[in-house]
């Protein structure tokens, strides 16, 4: 058996699909180019910039506590655990996918303690961590299960391994809620990152893949599709990010913001980028930061690269 975790880190050009057939590369280098991808995938969504409300190359959005340095040293302290996400899918692979959450659980637990060792206690990347840990063992386990690479199936499968986890996690155990997670779906029945998992990553397949994927095909940078998609996904989010600053107020403002900001601009227009950074002060102003949709951007950017051979 592969040991992923002694494997040092190998330092070479960053990959941005698979180098061959995802059904013939041999096991190690799939675990190990999947986990690259997502990695960069991390890198893509907090380097493009300008981003409202997030953390990006200019601003720091709506945080007083981290800086896109911090999100590098996060990365970085992410990474090794995203090939142990895909090995772990593809060990699962003899069984059902409804055992793959919990199968990868203490590998999301280790890897969000690295985390947080990396930043000092500052959450930079937890709900991301939930979310690619997700797709990494779904490629995973598609592999072991012989099973083509497509969006709609990493998007079944991980349904499949998110069933029930609203009723189970967010429904009231106790009488009051605790986590911010729990707060929000207890007082408006927003079910946030468990929630869209379980819907296979609804908001990814419906809005930020087709976007993305069509911008490509028209000729777009990846930066220029990362841009619109992101405003695509704030746009019909029920980001709890938002909710857990500002309120359904909040969410609602930057919907409507998005909304009309879409109907005014594309991302190659001249004065988008001006407008990008004008909804930074508003957001910023607001103590407001979409965040789910940051983790979102990354989720649709790393499928996007894994379905494109
Ligand atoms: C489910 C998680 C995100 C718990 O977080 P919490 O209760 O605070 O839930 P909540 O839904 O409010 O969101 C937390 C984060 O998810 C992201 N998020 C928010 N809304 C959305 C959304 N609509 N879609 C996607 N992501 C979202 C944001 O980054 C946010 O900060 C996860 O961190 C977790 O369970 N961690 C425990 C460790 C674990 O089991 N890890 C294994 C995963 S592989
Ligand atoms: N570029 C980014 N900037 C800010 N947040 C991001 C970015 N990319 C992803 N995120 C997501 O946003 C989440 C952090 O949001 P936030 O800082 O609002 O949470 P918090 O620290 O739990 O709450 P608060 O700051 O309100 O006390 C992370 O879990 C992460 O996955």
């Amino acid at each position: 058996m592969l040991d992923i975790v002694r494997t040092p880190i190998r330092v070479a050009e960053p990959v941005s699909q698979l180098s061959e057939d995802y059904m013939t590369l041999p096991l190690s280098q799939l675990f190990q180019q999947v986990g690259e991808l997502a990695y960069n995938a991390m890198l893509a969504e907090v380097y493009l910039t300008p981003k409202p409300g997030l953390v990006d190359r200019q601003s720091n959005g709506a945080h007083d506590d981290m800086d896109v340095a911090l999100f590098q040293r996060s990365a970085n302290a992410i990474k090794p655990f995203l090939s142990q996400f895909v090995q772990r899918g593809w060990m699962l692979s003899k069984g059902n996918a409804s055992d793959l959450l919990t199968g990868i659980r203490g590998i999301g637990i280790n890897c969000e303690r690295a985390m947080f060792g990396a930043t000092f206690g500052v959450n930079t990347h937890k709900g991301m961590i939930f979310s690619l840990g997700l797709v990494c063992s779904a490629v995973g386990w598609l592999r072991g299960r012989k099973n083509p690479l497509t969006a709609v199936n990493i998007s079944a499968t991980i349904a499949v391994a998110g069933k029930g986890l609203v009723l189970l996690e967010l429904e009231p155990k106790s009488l009051l809620p605790q986590t911010a997670g729990e707060k929000i779906y207890s007082q408006y029945g927003l079910t946030g990152a468990r929630g869209e998992a379980e819907s296979g990553f609804a908001m990814v397949m419906n809005y930020g893949l087709p976007t993305y994927q069509l911008c490509r095909q028209c000729g777009q940078t990846d930066e220029q599709a990362l841009a619109q998609v992101l405003l695509t996904l704030m746009a019909h989010n029920p980001d709890t990010n938002l909710v857990s600053r500002g309120g359904l107020e909040g969410l609602y403002y930057v919907q409507q913001y998005a909304q009309e900001l879409l109907l005014k601009y594309a991302s190659t227009d001249v004065g988008f980028e001006r407008a990008m950074v004008q909804f930074d002060d508003a957001l910023v102003a607001r103590n407001l930061s979409p965040g789910g949709s940051a983790d979102l951007l990354a989720i649709t950017r790393l499928i996007a690269q894994l379905v494109s051979m």
